[in-house]
């Protein structure tokens, strides 16, 4: 488990110059077994939770406590053996392979000599291909994409088992699957292997989806935590994201752009034909209603869209059309 008592993270003043405090005063807790997962818009102060939490940066106050003991007491030999961290590096080493680059993860275990075991080289392939990157492996890393990159980085991690690992956002240069993927492992591993595991991430909808346990930051330097569903309830997703036109639909878990002021909209479709008529209804600033009376009607018949609007019916032969009309009524 890992305990952030009463901390304060930020930078120490300089030259005169006040202390940054970014986060004050936090009570947190991080289970072995859970993914948690920090969102809060930028410049909040995740990437510093994240370096405080790895013992890369002391906090300014409190503590940060990994089973119990502060990791500000634990040696770097002992703490790189226990906690992994990846965070957002383009530089990498020159020279290295993908698989010389993971298997960076396993000098912690390797001793003296840094020679690696048979049980090393499996470790490394079997961190390798977790991350989907076994094809990366003879690759030189300076060579990768920013997404090849990360799995590298990632793979570095696991090689290292550790019984915390720390990403900062890991799914930033990811393909949409990559990005599900990768979050699904994070969290199969926390489970499997009972590890801790503490990600942040801007992508909101998957975080909401797929986390255990959520820590928020707020722009004021509040930390709320709880379950997706617990924060979409009380509202504190919707206070820390809400804005620039968009807002929080707690019931899909999704953002949407505010109810339109062009009316209501009521579609009769089955299957998908009604969720996506009404998405295209709500991009044109209509409000999709659940039951009649609205002030436009859609329905498909199978054969063409119908839409009514003060008694008078329109047919559209297929979607592009309708919406081309939604567009220019
Ligand atoms: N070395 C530093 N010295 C002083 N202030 C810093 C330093 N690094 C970051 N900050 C400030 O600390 C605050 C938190 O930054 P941080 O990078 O932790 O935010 P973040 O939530 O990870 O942001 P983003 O979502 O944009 O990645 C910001 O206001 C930032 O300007």
């Amino acid at each position: 488990m890992l305990v952030l008592d009463a901390l304060t993270v930020g930078y120490p003043g300089r030259r005169g110059r006040a202390a940054r405090r970014v986060l004050e005063r936090v009570d947190a807790e991080a289970r072995a077994g859970d993914l948690t997962v920090l969102i809060g818009p930028n410049g909040t102060g995740k990437s510093t939770l994240l370096r405080t939490l790895a013992g890369l940066q002391p906090p300014l106050e409190g503590k940060v406590l990994l089973d119990g003991s502060p990791v500000a007491a634990i040696g770097p030999a002992e703490l790189a053996r226990r906690v992994a961290v990846v965070l957002t590096e383009r530089d990498v080493p020159a020279l290295l392979t993908g698989r010389e680059l993971a298997a960076l993860g396993r000098h912690p275990h390797t001793g003296f000599t840094g020679r690696l075991t048979a049980a090393d080289r499996a470790a490394v392939d079997w961190a390798l291909t977790a991350v989907d990157a076994a094809h990366l492996a003879e690759r030189p890393v300076t060579e990768l994409s920013d997404g090849e990159r990360q799995r590298i980085l990632t793979a570095r991690a696991l090689a290292q088992e550790p019984a915390a690992i720390l990403l900062d956002e890991p799914t930033a240069f990811l393909d949409v699957p990559s990005r599900v993927a990768l979050m699904g492992l994070l969290r199969r591993l926390a489970r499997e292997r009972s590890l801790v595991v503490v990600v942040s991430t801007h992508d909101l909808e998957l975080a909401l989806r797929i986390a255990d346990r959520v820590w928020l930051i707020t722009r004021d330097g509040g930390l709320h935590r709880g379950t997706p569903e617990e924060l979409a309830l009380n509202g504190a997703i919707s206070a820390a994201f809400d804005g620039g036109g968009l807002t929080f639909d707690a019931a899909s878990g999704v953002f949407v752009l505010p109810g339109g002021s062009r009316g209501t909209a009521h579609v009769t479709a089955p299957g998908l034909h009604r969720p996506l008529l009404e998405r295209a209804l709500s991009r044109e600033g209509w409000r999709p209603v659940p039951e009649p009376p609205a002030d436009l009607t859609v329905t498909w018949d199978g054969e063409a869209y119908e839409a009514t609007r003060n008694g008078t019916s329109h047919r559209f032969p297929t979607l592009a059309a309708f919406t081309g009309w939604l567009r220019r009524p």
